[in-house]
């Protein structure tokens, strides 16, 4: 599963998230990294509980939350508090896959990260290289997006990010846990939600075959959720 949302963020609030970032303190990423991803992890950070990354996480998590498409594709139950990353000139972060549960601090949860997804804060110009490779079921996919928008992937794909090669790449990265567990399962639900919203604005709310694929949605989602 690999999916775009786009526009996630404004111009304006990728603008104000960036003036915020640039003037912050930063770490060495390998803080958040587990032992083998460690090894290979080379970006820096801003740190998990830092005001600044409570700043920021208050201008996303509200905008994570009335995302039409991150919402249908994660399903999400429980979401990490978004971390930031950046990659100078010559970082990079080799292939792996991210743990399977993580801690939230502030919330004293535990979390399985089902649903990975990086947010783009800086365009395509603003660098080379630094793309996000996603080991897909069709493949590798390069993804590299517009600032605002965002990649909403499997946690269990192998993935990295390619060294940049030029400029800074600035990112927010975060896990979800989905009420739907399974991949497929997630995957089916998305597109029989793409569908619907299809039929609703060709065929108007109260069609029958609007009303009965609508049924058929939540029937499936009651099977297959795990809260
Ligand atoms: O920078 C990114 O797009 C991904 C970062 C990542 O894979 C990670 O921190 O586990
Ligand atoms: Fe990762």
């Amino acid at each position: 599963m690999l999916i775009k949302a786009e526009k996630v963020l404004s111009t304006t609030q990728v603008k104000e998230i960036r003036k915020i970032l640039e003037s912050s303190q930063w770490v060495d990423g390998k803080v958040t990294a587990g032992i083998q991803s460690s090894q290979t992890k080379n970006n820096l950070q801003i740190p998990e509980d830092s005001d600044t990354a409570s700043q920021l996480q208050q201008i996303l998590l509200p905008a994570l939350a009335q995302h039409p498409v991150f919402n249908a594709a994660a399903l999400p139950l429980r979401v990490y508090p978004p971390l930031f990353n950046r990659y100078n000139e010559g970082m990079s972060f080799g292939a792996h896959i991210d743990n399977a549960v993580r801690f939230i601090q502030s919330a004293g949860l535990r979390i399985r990260t089902d649903v990975s997804s990086t947010l783009f804060l800086s365009d395509p110009d603003e660098y080379e290289g630094g793309e996000l490779v996603i080991q897909d079921t069709y493949g590798e996919q390069c993804i590299k997006f517009e600032a605002g928008d965002m990649v909403v992937y499997s946690a269990n794909s192998l993935h990295r990010v390619n060294p940049v090669t030029r400029g800074t790449r600035w990112a927010s990265f975060f896990w979800s846990q989905s009420m739907v567990k399974d991949d497929g399962q997630r995957r089916t639900l998305f597109d029989l939600d793409q569908s619907i919203m299809k039929a609703r604005a060709e065929l108007g709310e109260s069609h029958d075959i609007v009303l009965s694929l609508t049924g058929v949605y939540h029937n499936l989602l009651r099977q297959w959720t795990e809260l």
